[in-house]
């Protein structure tokens, strides 16, 4: 069993080396192997996937993956953005499934933004499309018939990517409360539309699945409202990137929420797949001990479940990290004074 760890930039390295220190204690007979991504490869190698690290990415059963981004390159050509080395692994590797659990710990129902009693409730799956939409549409600069700069990004879904994030969010749905709730702008965007028509064409599939539509903004307001009726949400690369965000300050913080990324191919031990927190490369906060590993150590749970196999093990993670949070070892961004490390060293201590 072999893991390609991609570190990245920023809170990235300081985020990624509590998870692999989690994995390294369980003493699970897993190789790890480090590679260069984001900003940090295109400063060492003029890219920022490069080659070796794509190709230690395919050669791998998973990969462990921190953040990208950096504020040093963000006036490059956008090919050449650290962004693009996440946005690549997620297409080359058609990991076009991505799924963000949301779900309040004991004891830190009053870290929520919302109030207590309606965090407390808080237990929900998003699926979110992640090879398609406006972030992969064609996209440019022009200029218009009047001589102003235009700038244009465009979305689309096929019918065929919809379908198989559908089956995936069904599937999700069926092993939960069998509810699933389409989020998507049908109201305004064909693309939507198409989503929309396709999601009921699938629906025929699952008919113990309870399926519902929403307006993107709607959902963005009842995420707040009464976050405790979603079960499994399953939307567009976009409208996912933005709510997840927004569910995770529902639970708490951003420095909770992991995710897996997951396409068909299937390895000896089980489905491969990246694994990341949801978050980024925090530049505000990089280098400072102060970013909460908790997302990354819960991702790294995700990839022992999901690509390795080791369900045990994945329980006993996130165990640890539950009994943590219990014991009120929190970092800033939950109102505590507990370090990186302070973190990573008080989950290392629960398992
Ligand atoms: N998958 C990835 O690699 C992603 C990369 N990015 C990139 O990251 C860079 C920064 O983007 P932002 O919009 O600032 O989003 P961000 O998620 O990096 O940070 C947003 C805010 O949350 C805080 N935060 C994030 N993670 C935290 C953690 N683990 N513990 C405590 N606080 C945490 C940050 O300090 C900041 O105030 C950009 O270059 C962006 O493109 C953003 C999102 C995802
Ligand atoms: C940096 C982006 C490419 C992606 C993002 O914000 C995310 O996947 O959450
Ligand atoms: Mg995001």
């Amino acid at each position: 069993m072999k893991i390609a760890v991609l570190p990245g930039d920023g809170i990235g390295p300081e985020v990624t080396r509590e998870a692999v220190r989690v994995i390294e204690a369980l003493d699970l007979g897993i190789a790890m192997e480090e590679a260069l991504v984001g900003g940090c490869a295109y400063k060492a190698k003029g890219h920022p996937l490069p080659p070796e690290t794509l190709d230690l990415a395919r050669a791998s059963d998973a990969i462990l993956f921190g953040a990208v981004g950096d504020p040093d390159c963000d006036a490059l050509e956008r090919h050449l953005r650290p962004e693009q080395a996440i946005l690549g692994l997620r297409k080359e590797l058609t990991l076009f499934a991505n799924l963000r659990p949301a779900k309040v710990f004991a004891g830190l129902e009053s870290h929520s933004a919302l109030r207590p009693e309606v965090a407390g409730a808080i237990d929900l799956l998003i699926v979110r499309e992640l090879n398609g939409d406006v972030y992969f549409g064609e996209k440019g600069f022009r200029q218009t018939a009047n001589g102003e700069r235009q700038g244009y990004d465009i979305m689309s879904y096929s019918e065929s990517e919809v379908r198989r994030i559908a089956h995936v969010a069904f599937r999700a749905a069926m092993g939960r409360g069998k509810r699933l709730c389409s989020v998507d702008k049908a109201n305004v965007l064909e693309t939507s539309q198409l989503w929309r028509d396709v999601i009921v064409e699938v629906a025929k599939d699952y008919p113990e699945v309870e399926l519902e539509h929403m307006y993107v903004d709607n959902a963005a307001m009842q995420l707040v409202r009464a976050p405790g009726k979603f079960d499994v949400v399953v939307t567009g690369n976009l409208f996912g990137d933005i709510l997840s965000d927004q569910a995770s300050m529902c639970v708490g913080s951003i420095g909770l929420l992991a995710s897996a990324s997951l396409g068909e191919r299937q390895t000896a031990h089980g489905t491969f797949g990246l694994y990341e927190p949801i978050h980024g490369s925090a530049p505000d906060i990089a280098g400072q001990g102060l970013a909460n590993p908790m997302a990354t150590i819960l991702s790294a749970a995700m990839l022992l479940r999901h690509s390795l196999g080791l369900a045990q093990a994945a329980d006993r993670i996130e165990a640890a990290v539950a009994a943590t949070l219990a014991d009120g070892v929190l970092g800033r961004d939950l109102g505590g004074t507990a370090g990186t490390a302070e973190i990573g060293d008080a989950v290392l201590a629960k398992l």
